[in-house]
């Protein structure tokens, strides 16, 4: 199957033209491949089919005139949907998007966290293609998103094992970054994302780059607690997160030395040293957008599953404990939240 298939009868619609949907849309639309982004925010999508969508930012720099609509104007039927609005999002997106979704079709997730349970219950597991991202952007304004830097991306099926669709999927997304992969096992990488995932929250409690709490030996203790909680449910669940980036699982757990777990701490925080995105999603939602986070969905989803395996994941309990006081300015963002979680960790794994 050749990629040129996904859009031989209709654009590929993004669903989500924000930090990842929008450069996507104007990279692919920049390679030439017939694409419409389709958001809610009226003035955004304005502006990307008028003067046009600008990517700024060390990776590249571009106006490009994007096709867009809001859900409200959009019509017809498309063979292949690109899923990036935030996780909390997800259920009104599946509402509107159904009816534009062809019978042979797929809705890809191009978002953190586990999202394709929601998206497999919704349009089918057959018509559902996982999506691991892990580049860096930003919705800076209306018709202006940042590309921070370049990152891992990742598409597999739901199911174990490499089809000619998802292939050919991966062969589209080269057109926005030529090291996309199709993988035969998405879920040790989904995972793998959640478990780095938590650490860009355990960040998001500071104000300092991602890159400056990453590398700071104080917070550590914290850090690997958190991912080796992440993993234990990981493994629990039955999948063996893989890493990329910089992150190594392996590094993270019981019996690994600290020299290995600092040593991939200090690869992620070398990841972002340069980055046009100095801070995760997680923390422009709580200092810029001043709005809800992910938190609940994604490591809300870790505490759900431990549950469900008759165990818990206290760590990442007070994490989004932490997260959700910020969300309702009972705690301010400071370096003091990472050295108090981490002597916190310390102290209850003391003897
Ligand atoms: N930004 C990043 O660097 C990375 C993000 N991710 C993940 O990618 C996903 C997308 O995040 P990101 O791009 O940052 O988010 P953004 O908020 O920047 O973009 C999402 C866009 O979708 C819009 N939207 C919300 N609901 C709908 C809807 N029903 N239909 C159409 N559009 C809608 C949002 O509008 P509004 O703002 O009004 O809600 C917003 O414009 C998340 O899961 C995130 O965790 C993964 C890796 C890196
Ligand atoms: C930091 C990043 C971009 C991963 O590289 C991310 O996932 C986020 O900001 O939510």
């Amino acid at each position: 199957m050749a990629a040129s298939q996904w859009y031989a009868h209709s654009p590929i619609l993004i669903w989500g033209g924000g930090a990842i949907g929008g450069c996507v849309a104007a990279l692919l639309a920049r390679a030439g491949v017939p694409v419409k982004m389709v958001d809610i925010v009226a003035d955004h999508v304005q502006a990307s089919r008028t003067g046009g969508l600008r990517i700024e930012g060390p990776v590249v720099q571009c106006t490009q005139r994007v096709d867009a609509a809001t859900p409200a104007e959009l019509r017809g039927r498309h063979d292949c949907i690109l899923l990036a609005v935030k996780a909390q999002h997800t259920r009104a997106a599946l509402t509107q998007l159904l009816a534009h979704l062809s019978d042979d079709g797929v809705v890809v997730s191009l978002q953190n966290g586990l999202n394709e349970t929601l998206i497999a219950g919704s349009v089918g597991a057959h018509r559902t293609v996982a999506g691991c991202v892990n580049f860096a952007a930003d919705y800076l304004a209306p018709g202006r998103i940042g590309y921070g830097n370049r990152g891992a991306l990742k598409l597999g099926e739901l199911r174990p094992g490499l089809t000619p669709r998802v292939t050919a999927l991966a062969e589209l997304l080269r057109a926005f970054d030529g090291d996309t992969t199709a993988v035969p096992d998405i879920w040790p990488f989904k995972w793998g994302k959640l478990a780095y995932g938590s650490l860009l929250f355990a960040t998001a409690l500071a104000n300092e780059p991602m890159s400056e709490s990453l590398a700071d030996p104080q917070h550590r203790p914290l850090f690997v607690a958190l991912a080796r909680e992440v993993i234990g449910v990981a493994d629990l669940a039955g999948v063996q997160p893989l890493g990329f980036d910089g992150f190594d699982p392996a590094a993270f757990r019981a019996g690994a030395s600290a020299a290995a777990a600092a040593h991939s701490l200090d690869r992620m925080a070398q990841h972002y040293r340069h980055s046009g995105k100095q801070r995760s999603g997680v923390w422009r939602d709580l200092a810029v957008r001043q709005r809800r986070t992910e938190v609940d969905s994604q490591m809300g989803e870790i505490v759900r599953i431990a549950q469900s395996r008759g165990t818990n994941a206290p760590i990442t309990e007070q994490l989004i404990r932490r997260v959700h006081e910020i969300e309702e300015r009972r705690r301010d963002m400071a370096r003091a939240n990472l050295v108090e979680f981490a002597a916190a960790v310390q102290a209850w794994a003391a003897p």
